[in-house]
């Protein structure tokens, strides 16, 4: 917790919360005191105007105790909110800066509940601990000397009713801390199956799994719910039991407290005083037993935010990066003996990858499902760094650049479009934040994406959430133009003509290597169909993550018996040319 609030809390402002605290428990713990002088000089002897004079004495500290609490409040609330801005914003930073290797270890349903419910127990507890927490302990301690000093032997009492209320509040915490704990991981669970639910909906409709998701569904809410009545339950019988043995005392101090006010050993003033600080004593206890029963659930969101700012990316930049060439025109790519394996498996996805490609070539990856096509063009804008060999653009390591130049030396098409919500301008400009509407509109003629676009409200037709208002073919369009207005020195389309027909998959390839800017870049294409590989400079056949075959399509159905499979099973199926 205090991990997590270093540096993202105000000093000043914590330390003007705990000032006006300790003015209002200091007020607080003079009105008791006051009452008995008034009750024992005022009262008891007939003196008017001792009684307005202390009278307006105890009216000046409660109006200070107010004020005081108002600027605490007004402090703690602010610098609790503040901390949860900034942790919000520590974790989007961090998370956005991932590699896939840690999103692969973080649900990201997880990574939400951690951004906001996570965050929202934070700003509690920081709300409580500027508050009850400074509040409770001085309280506790000056209301037990100012008790003291009315009367020693009835102190004697919190000596059998404090060590009670610490038993039962213990008992109580042995109970309630395990699933206080357990609430965070369920709100997970229930959003993570919210979001399968949503995202998934067509599936679940398709395959009529309605009841069975809504079921799954209710699990996970049963189940935090259940978890949260119990812990409500307990924490509803531990206030009447808290409120009963306070009453308790509170009977007990007036029964002893009569006794030595008929032997005259105490002022009854003193026994009015002393029933207030009773109570002042047994609120600070309860709320710190409060405290300590949150400030477990705190503490687990408090590590989950931790373990999050804590993931340390393992892709990192240099201390001095190298300088990537301006010139896009000559550019040389080397995959060196590459190896790469998925973080926690056991088979390397990609074994021994060796190629060259040049400006003005273009290099096809062909080969069947997981044989490796995605992990190896992953490895170029370094999603994921080589376990073994090396990836050099330009005769220079990749890892040797920074993060950011590489990726703007790469322009790369997802294997599922992910368009944004905004306009179609909007999301072109990803590629290039500069774009002109022309540049754009010459991408989108490329892409073959201009007639869809142009028949609706151009540039500022809107794009729905995930682009839910295109068919998938034509996100695919709109994400291969998005990538076509990026200025770059490698083109990579992962799968990306697989939702095009053969007529527009053949007429998007014709532009690509038509366009003057285009046709003097890498291009990297990987493909499942033959007829979008066959007029590659290179085409890359893998197979279980091996590159069984490289050369041109002629060679390669000369001599390469995976090639020839695959031609074969499409002629089968009346694909292949
Ligand atoms: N994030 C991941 N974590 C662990 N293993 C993965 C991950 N992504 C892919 N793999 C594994 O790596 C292998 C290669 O997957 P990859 O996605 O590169 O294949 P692909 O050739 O692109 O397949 P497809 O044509 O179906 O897209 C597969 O066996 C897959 O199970």
């Amino acid at each position: 917790m205090l991990k997590i609030a270093r540096g993202r809390m105000s000093v000043w402002a914590v330390t003007g919360a705990f000032l006006f605290m300790i003015v209002q428990v200091i007020s607080s713990l003079n009105l008791p005191s006051l009452t008995a002088n008034i009750v024992n000089n005022g009262v008891a002897k007939g003196d008017i105007n001792y009684i307005w004079r202390v009278g307006a004495e105890m009216v000046g500290f409660a109006l200070l105790s107010v004020l005081a609490a108002v600027g605490n409040v007004f402090l703690a609330a602010r610098t609790s909110q503040h901390l949860g801005q900034q942790l919000r914003s520590d974790i989007y930073r961090k998370v956005i800066n991932f590699s896939n290797d840690e999103f692969d270890q973080v649900e990201t349903s997880s990574l939400i509940t951690r951004t906001t419910n996570d965050v929202v127990q934070i700003q509690n507890v920081a709300m409580m601990a500027l508050r009850m927490m400074i509040m409770a302990p001085i309280m506790l301690v000056g209301a037990s000397v100012l008790a003291y000093s009315k009367n020693q032997r009835l102190t004697l009492i919190f000596l059998v009713i404090l060590p009670l209320m610490a038993i039962f509040i213990g008992i109580v915490m042995w109970f309630a801390v395990p699933l206080f704990r357990a609430m965070q991981t369920k709100t997970d669970k229930i959003n993570l199956v919210f979001r399968e639910g949503l995202t998934g909906v067509r599936v679940i409709r398709a395959f009529r799994r309605d009841k069975f998701e809504q079921e799954r569904f209710e699990g996970a809410n049963q189940d935090y719910t259940h978890n949260a009545i119990k812990v409500f339950s307990i924490m509803a019988v531990m206030f009447p039991i808290m409120t009963l043995m306070m009453s308790a005392t509170n009977v007990g101090i007036t029964w002893f407290g009569a006794q030595l006010i008929a032997d005259f050993s105490m002022p009854v003033g003193n026994l009015i005083a002393f029933l207030t600080y009773a109570m002042q004593i047994l609120m600070s206890f309860m709320m710190l037993s409060m405290v300590f029963v949150l400030i477990p659930r705190a503490q687990a969101s408090a590590l989950r935010i931790q373990e999050v700012l804590s993931l340390d990316s393992k892709i990192k930049d240099q201390p001095k990066p190298a300088a990537l060439p301006a010139d896009l025109d000559h550019s040389e790519l080397t995959f060196d003996h590459v190896d790469y394996r998925y973080r926690g498996a056991e088979n390397r996805a990609l074994v021994d990858i060796d190629f060259q490609a040049k400006s003005g070539q273009t290099v096809a990856i062909i080969g069947g499902t997981g044989s490796g096509k995605t992990s190896l063009v992953s490895l170029l804008p370094r999603f994921y760094d080589v376990e073994a060999g090396q990836i050099s653009l330009n005769g220079t390591d990749i890892r040797d650049y920074s993060q950011h130049d590489l990726r703007e030396a790469v322009s790369f098409v997802p294997q599922t479009a992910i368009l944004f919500t905004g306009t179609v301008r909007e999301n072109m400009q990803y590629g290039d934040p500069n774009a002109s509407d022309e540049a754009i509109w010459r991408a989108l003629k490329i892409a073959r994406a201009d007639d869809f676009i142009t028949a609706d409200a151009g540039l500022d037709t809107h794009v729905e959430q995930g682009g839910g208002n295109f068919s998938g073919g034509q996100r695919q369009r709109l994400a291969i133009a998005r990538a076509l207005v990026k200025d770059a020195a490698v083109y990579v389309f992962d799968d990306s003509f697989s939702a095009l027909d053969f007529k527009t998959d053949s007429q998007l390839r014709a532009e690509l290597r038509e366009d003057s800017r285009i046709q003097n870049r890498i291009v990297i294409i990987v493909a499942q169909r033959i007829a979008t590989v066959a007029d590659a400079d290179l085409i890359l056949v893998l197979d279980n993550g091996r590159l069984v075959g490289k050369g041109t399509h002629a060679q390669l159905k000369a001599d390469n018996a995976v090639y020839q499979e695959i031609i074969a099973s499409q002629l089968k199926d009346g694909e292949a040319e």
